[in-house]
């Protein structure tokens, strides 16, 4: 049995979740199952597709490029061997994780001959790269680029058309316009993932210098009633001093309904969440920022005043 495998790459935020979701619903027959990595120690897109398939299986607390590249692998052997084993597998990377060294590791022969990486797709914010040009000096995110066989820039939704056009000729600096593509919803095609007489024979990208990732996450839990008005009081100081924060949590407002919090730069978002935050308490948020501009003491004591008194 030899089961295909997508890789989805792309920056924190970018949209990777939401293109999983999108496919998992809507996978045009095949079984796809899904692993997905969460950097923090909460793994909330693993829970958020869990309402949409079974077949999720979650790696969390480090990234799959380094501190969890064994763990990858044994997860995918475990998945082939499944009865009946999925037609494809999906892996979702977090944000911070640089592509090349995944590849180097699928690439492992024993793996390859059961479970070839038959596309490498990176998502691009384009209204991110439009309001933050010196990403593009990004090592992680050329990485990140580099690594695809297309590029899907998302959230056509929300940017202007010629502002679309202008970072589709950025990242055409990277990759031919014909494999760049916007969507919008996470909604692409299934046979434009999985067809892989598209692509040219795959070479070994070159070893990535082995750092430790500048990037730092906490995550902050409560068990106490929270405002919603006082958490979109702290949000708004705390937001600016991250790159992501996602989380779900239950206001004394709408002590019935979960919310999913999710902020990405300088755009949050709050919508009612399939998940609960987990048995006996009221939040699970997690948040990730650059390491040296990153204090959790001090984002913790901010969120504490979330709690009611
Ligand atoms: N309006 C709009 N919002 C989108 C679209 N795609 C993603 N989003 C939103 O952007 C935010 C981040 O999307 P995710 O799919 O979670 O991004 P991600 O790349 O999985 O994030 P990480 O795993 O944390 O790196 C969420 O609030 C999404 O709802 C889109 O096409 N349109």
């Amino acid at each position: 049995m030899i089961v295909p495998v997508l890789l989805v790459a792309g920056a924190l935020g970018a949209g990777k979740t939401t293109l999983l979701n999108h496919l998992l619903a809507n996978p045009d027959g095949r079984r796809i199952a899904a692993i997905v990595n969460d950097f923090g120690a909460v793994d909330i897109d693993a829970q958020l597709l869990g309402t949409v398939t079974e077949e999720v299986i979650s790696l969390k607390n480090g990234c799959i490029c380094c501190s969890l590249q064994g763990d990858l692998l044994r997860t995918l052997s475990s998945v082939i061997k499944r009865d009946p084993a999925p037609d494809a597998i999906a892996i979702e990377t977090s944000g911070i994780s640089d592509p090349a060294e995944i590849i180097r590791n699928l690439m492992d022969p024993v793996i390859f001959k059961v479970a070839p990486l038959e596309t490498v797709v990176t998502l691009v914010d384009p209204q991110r790269l439009h309001d933050e040009p010196a990403l593009e000096q990004d090592g992680l995110w050329r990485s990140q680029l580099r690594a695809a066989d297309f590029v899907l820039l998302t959230k056509a939704d929300l940017i202007a058309r010629d502002a679309l056009d202008e970072v589709r000729a950025v990242v055409g600096r990277y990759k031919p316009q014909s494999a760049i593509f916007d969507i919008a919803h996470g909604d692409v095609a299934p046979d434009l993932l999985f067809s892989r007489d598209l692509r040219a024979p795959r070479t070994l990208p070159p070893r990535a210098p082995s750092s430790p990732l500048p990037f730092a996450t906490v995550t902050w839990t409560s068990q106490a009633a929270l405002s919603l008005a006082r958490f979109q009081q702290v949000i708004g100081r705390i937001a600016p001093r991250t790159l992501r924060i996602k989380g779900v949590l239950l206001f004394t407002e709408h002590p019935t309904q979960p919310i999913l919090f999710q902020s990405v730069a300088t755009r949050g978002t709050l919508a009612p969440s399939p998940v609960s935050p987990a048995d006996g308490l009221t939040a699970q948020l997690v948040l990730i920022g650059r390491e040296g501009e990153f204090d959790a003491d001090e984002l913790g004591a901010l969120l504490r005043g979330v709690e009611e008194p």
